[in-house]
């Protein structure tokens, strides 16, 4: 990616040091729309602060052995004071709103509390969601609403910098990625269980959110299927989550012979989609087999679901990334994705991840730069057509 900003800027305030507010709704939000930016303006010497509305009380948990339904909330509580150690926040604070129920409380009374935080913080940076909830949430439209209203209230008495995090809508794919990594290695890939329940979450939240392009889906096979006939061009890629599949040649005589067996936290199908060349193999499930599989999708609207579709204008970036025009600020977050995927890993119950499983280069791609609408100040209106 080329337009990125270099410049921290904690300067540009008159107050040092000077205090960035992060408004969210659940423990891992600030993690996931803008750790990377918390940390470098941490790291710069900025105050930075987080609050979530509620505790995620209604999020999932999977990691069973990180909590239980009722516990949930206390430890995601203390997931968000870990994250934010990760982050280097000065504080982070979980209030006790519903999780799920934000869009039903009266948008007054968020805005009130909205208020309530900005007087009492006194930030010069704010940092919410926009209309699009990054991912679309109710809980996250109505908290990026009410904070919005509230900056729009205080703007009179004090400047504040509003920004909207923006969802990155990626068009590199894992799948790519991947393969190239595994292919690079001295010996044949296997993942640990731990690897395997990783990559499963990883690559379904990641391409949720914008990160990655790929379509990735559970697939299951039946004992005796082709997962891939030697030969055909190469389209998926899968990472075997159980079951043993048989890697067969067949030669220009038509003779087949076994050449290898593969199992769990193994990828197949990698050779073809780093070399663009046609398979090399049969690939058959011995048993019955289940696959995470990796398909480049088809581009999401930019809004990110059919039904908020409205039209927007997007711009194209070097990366051939989309992104919303209105989008005016993008951090390069490049030195801090270390930061961001151990603070996403503080979140044990949401993330069961081991921040090190990763390549550096895919986390640097994938996460390198956060996306910002610049809502406050209002940028001036032109008066004329032309240049003045
Ligand atoms: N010798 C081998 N050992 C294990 N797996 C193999 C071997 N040869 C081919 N494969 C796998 O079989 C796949 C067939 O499709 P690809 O060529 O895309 O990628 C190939 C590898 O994933």
């Amino acid at each position: 990616m080329v337009i990125v900003a270099h410049n921290t800027s904690v300067n540009a305030s008159s107050r040092q040091p000077p205090r960035v507010l992060g408004i969210f709704a659940h423990p891992d939000d600030e993690t996931l729309c803008a750790g990377g930016t918390f940390a470098k303006y941490a790291s710069a010497g900025a105050e930075v602060r987080v609050i979530s509305l509620t505790k995620g009380g209604a999020g999932q948990i999977r990691d069973a052995s990180a909590a239980t339904r009722a516990t949930l909330r206390a430890v995601r509580e203390k997931e968000l004071d870990a994250a934010g150690k990760e982050l280097g926040l000065t504080e982070t604070r979980c209030l006790d709103y519903p999780d799920g129920g934000l869009s039903e409380i009266d948008s007054q009374i968020l805005v009130k509390l909205a208020s309530e935080l900005l007087s009492e913080i006194d930030p010069d940076v704010v940092v919410t969601f926009g209309p699009d909830g990054f991912s679309g949430h109710p809980d996250h439209i109505a908290v990026g609403a009410a904070v919005t209203a509230a900056c729009y209230e205080r703007r009179s008495a004090k400047s504040i910098r509003l920004f909207h995090c923006h969802p990155p809508r990626s068009r590199m794919l894992l799948r790519n990625r991947l393969a190239e990594w595994v292919v690079e290695l001295a010996t044949r890939f296997k993942g640990t269980n731990e690897f395997v329940r990783a990559l499963w979450v990883f690559s379904r939240e990641a391409t949720a959110l914008g990160y990655a392009g790929d379509f990735v889906n559970v697939e299951w096979f039946p004992s005796g299927s082709y997962l891939i006939e030697q030969g055909e061009a190469a389209t998926m890629m899968y990472f075997l989550l159980s079951g043993q599949v048989e890697i067969r040649r067949e030669g220009e005589d038509g003779r087949v012979r076994v050449v290898d067996r593969s199992g769990p936290g193994e990828f197949i199908g990698e050779e073809g989609i780093a070399t663009g060349q046609p398979r090399n193999a049969h690939v058959v499930a011995l048993d019955d087999v289940t696959s995470l599989t990796f398909l480049a999708s088809d581009p999401v609207p930019i809004d990110g679901s059919a039904e908020q579709a409205q039209p927007v204008v997007t711009r194209s970036l070097p990366s051939g990334d989309q992104i919303d025009a209105r989008v005016s600020t993008c951090i390069d977050v490049s030195d801090f994705v270390g930061h961001k995927i151990r603070a996403t890993a503080a979140h044990r119950t949401q993330y069961p991840i081991d921040p090190s499983m990763f390549a550096d280069p895919i986390l640097r791609e994938m996460f390198g730069v956060e996306y910002f609408v610049q809502v406050l100040p209002e940028r001036e209106l032109h008066s004329s057509l032309l240049d003045e």
